[in-house]
């Protein structure tokens, strides 16, 4: 391998003054402006990929020329001679002569002058295919020539020192940088060169066998061995540029002291992403639904291929020798391949022998193919080799002649899309998990006032819980303390009575120590009520701390206190009872008392054994006090004394009814029991048989109660009379007769009843001896019961 150095200029510095050159009657033209055909629009692929088959837009291969200028060696050796060449710029023309009085004329798509800048070469050659590698077509711009024309300056010039001298490929890749995104493209290159038809790696001189690789559907070449550096910016890429050039084979031959020994391959990828015009239809139809439908992402593959070939030498002429000779012999058949291949493709031969040679395999898309392809062609300005310029225009007139199909290569970008989908799912993800979030933050929230406000209630129970008890409390220790106060007092009115030696049996001791027993309970169940509360208590704190079943263990307490309520009622019922039984207890003694001061019996119904009497209506105490059963009536209440007749405990029913019968001794109260439903209580006590004793008293009541004008209709209403009879006539207890008598003789002393026969019907002894009774007993029987007696009674015997 020959001796690596630069080939582009950065070593051997900047190019010689012009020589000779007329640039001032120079007209610019531009190359592109004269292939209209070769630009066409972008175009929108229908499917996936598209492939060779799809409609392309014909693109000629467009040519240029450009004349060096005399080199020293030319300025010294032909300075007695013109240039072989004349060139008509504005005409594009170029005029070869080929001798002193004959020239030949050639066209070209475009002439640059030994003057031309390597700007102006750049925009009129290969601009226009850089341009279009932007739009998605592949281009190729190539630099072909006899040595030492001036390729590599065309090309290749890295313009470190002077960037008026970058070449191509520079200034492709500016424009290319440029006109792409970084964020959305993408820019790869690989740096290649064929040298004695091995392709070997200029960016990695180890890899030097590259294949090419053909795709037999597309017919598409690649190079997958090939070395590909991402180009993140102008300074990236030349970089590599001088890597490439510092391996690139060179050697000093007589035509050109650098001069190229193979030909070098600079490929650029462009990898472009489009995002797809929207669907209006699909577009109308996705509007209602939540899910955002991405842009259609498609991507646009394009490559640019700059050739900057071997130069064809006479080997005559170059002095190549040995391994120089085998060099020279294998790029003259390479590019002996390549016009052979441009031949056909230009006489639209069946046969284009593309597989004569590496080079026209590598360049098949830029001949005939899909790339919109540039070719300029270098010539020098010296007589002495016109057969070589000769050749090299003929090279370019007939390459005029290739016209490739310029076609896009376009497909979705799958990867864009599912990077533009996984981003979309991200947020969709992200929404949802904020979403989430929020949720469970308002169920935390919720659940945090729902304890709260449990916390609240159990506080607000516990209070009342605790008020309520110490309210049972106050009014228990009252009740206790009344009833100690008024047992007290009963017992040293017993004992002043027992004293004077007039006890009767009305307050005994046993019944005493019964009512002493009563309170005993009371505070026992007082106790256990207690006891029942704190456990309550207790349970309820439990429960708060545990944080378990708060809605059970409200409900159980509620409960709980339903429970303690009843208990309640029940306790508020004993001590009604127990006033009662202290107000009938205190009547007695009273009245016993008043008994004894008077020297004779009560005569108004006392619950014991005086008779009912229309002159017992008065209860008024001497000092116009309250009688203690109005008192009471007015502490318990009527109905509350009325219920207890109805009361399951036998013991309270025997008091009540004797309440009852003292509260129907006083006038004021007969039509407010009648009234409350008490009459009917009575009656139905007077035939429950279950005790004498309330029988007796019942009787007694209802006797008391006859003396009222609106209780005796009443008391015949609800078939008190019968009901009278039939106790009078199964009674052992004369006492139970004596009250039945009187209260026959009451409702009969009204005057108002005046059919009393069926009374008589039943002539028993017991119904008799009520009778005797009433008119023995009694001195205010009335008439009609006396005629009766006469009339019945008497006259059987
Ligand atoms: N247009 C030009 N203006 C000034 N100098 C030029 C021009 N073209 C070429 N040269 C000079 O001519 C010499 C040969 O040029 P270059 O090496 O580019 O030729 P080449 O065609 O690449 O040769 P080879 O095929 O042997 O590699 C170089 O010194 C270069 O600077």
């Amino acid at each position: 391998m020959a001796m690596a150095s630069s080939r582009n200029g950065a070593v051997r510095g900047s190019m010689r003054p012009v020589s000779g050159a007329n640039s001032s009657n120079l007209r610019s033209s531009s190359f592109k402006s004269r292939i209209p055909s070769s630009a066409p629009a972008p175009r929108r692929s229908s499917s996936a990929s598209i492939g060779a088959a799809d409609n392309g837009v014909p693109g000629r291969v467009r040519v240029a020329v450009r004349l060096r200028p005399r080199n020293a060696d030319e300025s010294v050796a032909d300075a007695d001679f013109a240039d072989c060449v004349e060139l008509q710029p504005e005409l594009k023309r170029l005029k070869l002569r080929k001798n002193n009085w004959d020239t030949e004329t050639y066209e070209f798509d475009e002439v640059l002058t030994e003057a031309a800048s390597q700007k102006r070469v750049y925009e009129v050659v290969a601009k226009p295919v850089v341009e279009s590698v932007l739009e998605g077509y592949n281009g190729t711009v190539m630099a072909y020539g006899q040595t030492g024309t001036g390729k590599t300056f065309t090309l290749g010039r890295l313009g470190d020192e002077d960037t008026a001298a970058r070449g191509i490929m520079v200034r492709s890749m500016e424009d290319i940088i440029g006109g792409t995104s970084l964020d959305t493209d993408s820019i790869s290159v690989s740096y290649l060169q064929l040298y004695m038809e091995t392709i070997q790696d200029l960016l990695d001189p180890t890899n030097d066998n590259i294949a090419i690789v053909e795709d037999p559907r597309t017919g598409d070449v690649s190079l997958p061995g090939a070395t590909h550096v991402e180009i993140r910016n102008q300074q990236n890429f030349l970089e590599l540029l001088q890597l490439g050039e510092t391996h690139r084979v060179a050697a000093n031959t007589k035509l050109n002291t650098e001069s190229s020994r193979s030909h070098a391959i600079l490929m650029v990828h462009v990898k472009r992403s489009v995002v797809e015009n929207e669907d209006p239809v699909s577009n109308e139809m996705e509007s209602s639904s939540h899910f955002v439908r991405p842009s259609k992402p498609l991507v646009r593959r394009s490559k640019l291929v700059l050739v900057d070939l071997a130069g064809s030498e006479r080997v005559h002429k170059s002095g190549s020798e040995g391994h120089m000779l085998e060099e020279a012999k294998s790029i003259n058949l390479s590019l002996s391949a390549l016009g052979k291949c441009i031949n056909a493709i230009a006489e639209n031969s069946p046969h284009v022998p593309l597989r004569d040679s590496k080079l026209t395999r590598l360049l098949r898309d830029s001949f005939g193919g899909t790339a919109r392809t540039s070719l300029i062609v270098t010539i020098g300005p010296s007589p002495r080799h016109r057969g070589e310029t000769t050749s090299t225009i003929l090279f370019g007139q007939r390459a005029m002649k290739v016209e490739n199909m310029l076609k896009i290569k376009e497909e979705f970008d799958y990867k864009s899309l599912s990077k533009k989908l996984e981003v979309q799912l991200d947020k969709v993800i992200a929404e949802n998990e904020r979403q989430l979030k929020a949720f469970d933050d308002d169920v935390e929230r919720i659940n945090r006032q729902a304890q709260n406000r449990i916390s609240e209630v159990e506080k607000n129970f516990a209070e009342a819980l605790e008020k309520e008890k110490l309210k049972c409390q106050m009014e228990y220790m009252e009740s206790v303390k009344k009833l100690e106060e008024k047992l007290i007092s009963n017992q040293r009115n017993h004992e002043n009575g027992k004293r004077n030696g007039e006890v009767n049996g009305v307050v005994t001791a046993s019944e005493f120590t019964r009512l002493k027993e009563s309170l005993e309970n009371e505070m026992k169940l007082r106790k256990s009520a207690e006891e029942e509360v704190s456990k309550v208590k207790s349970q309820s704190t439990l429960k708060t701390r545990s944080g378990e079943g708060e809605d059970a263990g409200i409900s159980r307490l509620q409960k709980l206190l339903e429970d303690e309520a009843l208990q309640k009622k029940k306790l508020e019922e004993e001590v009604t009872i127990l006033r009662s039984q202290l107000v009938q207890l205190t009547f007695e003694a009273d009245q016993m008392r008043r008994c004894l001061d008077r020297g004779a019996p009560g005569n108004s119904y006392s619950g014991t054994d005086s008779l009912p009497s229309r002159h017992s209506q008065a209860r008024e105490s001497v000092n116009g006090q309250k009688a203690p059963f109005a008192t009471l009536c007015e502490q318990v209440g009527l109905q509350k004394i009325l219920q207890l007749l109805e009361s399951d405990d036998a013991n309270i029913r025997i008091h009540a009814v004797k309440v009852v019968a003292n509260l129907a001794a006083e006038e004021a109260n007969q039509e407010k029991i009648v009234e409350a439903g008490g009459l009917t209580s009575l009656l139905m006590l007077l035939r429950s048989y279950e005790d004498e004793t309330v029988r007796r008293v019942a009787a007694g009541a209802i006797a008391n109660l006859a003396m009222n004008e609106v209780s005796q209709q009443l008391i015949v209403d609800q078939g008190g009379i019968s009901l009278l009879s039939l106790t009078a006539a199964d009674a052992e207890d004369p006492q139970t007769l004596r009250m039945v008598a009187g209260a026959i003789a009451n409702l009969c002393g009204n005057g108002k009843l005046t059919s009393p026969t069926f009374y008589f019907e039943q002539e028993t002894d017991q119904f008799l001896k009520t009778f005797f009774f009433m008119l023995f007993g009694r001195q205010t029987a009335s008439k009609t019961m006396v005629g009766w007696w006469n009339k019945s009674v008497v006259r059987n015997g």
